[in-house]
């Protein structure tokens, strides 16, 4: 259970006392999410999520998370909005650690995401990217392909321990990336994590996305790759062409890409695939046994690695034939 903070009724009531909130009428912890804690927040002036950052977010990056939301959502993005306190300020402090209280999202989340809500969740992407231009801030992407022979070296015994032979397929995997990362390609804010976890549909239309803590200033189509890989595959570990097409025509329908972009998929797709191994294997060391979060399985991204270095155009029919 994602909940490491306890808030007691005293410390809620004197966070509250800086806000015209009114006055709480429920409190409880949200067991989703692995990062930090969730509280759902109802006070006589609606319903908020109190978010408490927990050591994986930078205290630094902060202003630039709740300043994007900020902006996202003055710009008619559904999205958590961070609200203010009377003197304007939305950064807090609980128990020493800075937290949040930001407006309740409605929707829920896609457990088994279907075609069609393939097709949403691109659209809800170029939104994303569309409504993100003009954000004055930039973050650089501290996960992008710069980063991960670093991560990788730190976790080498650890992947070949996972399956022997695997550290010297990784090692070629990332003389590709070097060799030929595309630059240049269009840019700007990106999500970074657009899984279905963090994206809200009500009734089978996108409604919203949360999670922004990995948001960055990189290339659009990486997270068009990042959300391939977390969308368009079946449980058995198979490419799902068909919500691929669907998720780049909904992107397209709101964005079209460029033809390098399109040309770029492939790569880009092959390497969100090995950012997502790399910080899993990273938190499945970590994570002690018994803990209360369940890591998430590195395999699952050790096979999505093996799709696309096996099959490299595969998520060219992704796009409209
Ligand atoms: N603004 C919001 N409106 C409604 N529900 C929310 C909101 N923010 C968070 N939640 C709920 O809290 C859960 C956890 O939130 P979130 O995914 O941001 O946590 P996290 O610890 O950062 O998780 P992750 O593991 O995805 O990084 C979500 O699955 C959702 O149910
Ligand atoms: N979406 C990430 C978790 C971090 O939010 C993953 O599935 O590995």
């Amino acid at each position: 259970m994602a909940v490491y903070t306890d808030i007691t009724d005293e410390e809620l009531a004197g966070l509250l006392a800086d806000f015209d909130l009114g006055q709480p009428l429920a409190f409880k912890g949200i067991a989703e999410g692995v990062e930090n804690s969730n509280f759902l927040l109802e006070t006589e002036t609606g319903r908020y999520i109190l978010t408490v950052y927990e050591k994986r977010v930078k205290a630094d990056d902060l202003p630039y998370f709740l300043g994007l939301m900020q902006w996202l959502a003055r710009r008619g993005y559904p999205c958590p909005t961070p609200i203010a306190d009377r003197s304007g300020e939305a950064l807090k402090t609980l128990r020493g650690k800075p937290c949040v209280i930001v407006s309740f999202l409605s929707g829920l989340s896609a457990r088994r995401p279907t075609a069609a809500l393939c097709r949403e969740a691109g659209e809800g992407l170029a939104w994303l990217h569309l409504a993100g231009e003009g954000f004055s801030m930039t973050r650089p992407n501290d996960l992008g392909q710069a980063a991960w022979a670093l991560l990788f070296s730190r976790l080498k015994d650890q992947a070949e321990a996972l399956k022997p032979g695997l550290a010297a397929t990784l090692e070629a995997d990332l003389a590709k990336f070097s060799a030929g990362w595309p630059t240049g390609l269009p840019g700007g804010t990106i999500h970074a994590d657009y899984f279905p976890d963090n994206v809200f549909f009500q009734s089978q239309r996108f409604a919203g996305t949360i999670d922004f803590y990995f948001a960055c200033t990189d290339a659009y189509a990486y997270d068009v790759a990042v959300a391939l890989n977390a969308w368009c595959f079946e449980p058995d570990g198979s490419f799902n062409i068909t919500a691929a097409r669907q998720l780049v025509a909904g992107y397209e329908s709101r964005r079209p890409l460029t033809e390098a972009e399109r040309a770029a998929l492939p790569i880009l797709a092959h390497g969100a695939a090995m950012r997502f191994f790399l910080t899993r294997l990273h938190d499945w060391g970590a994570t002690p046994a018994g803990a209360l979060v369940r890591p998430k399985d590195p395999l699952e991204y050790e096979r999505k690695l093996a799709v696309h270095r096996s099959s490299p155009d595969l998520v060219l029919f992704g796009a409209p034939a």
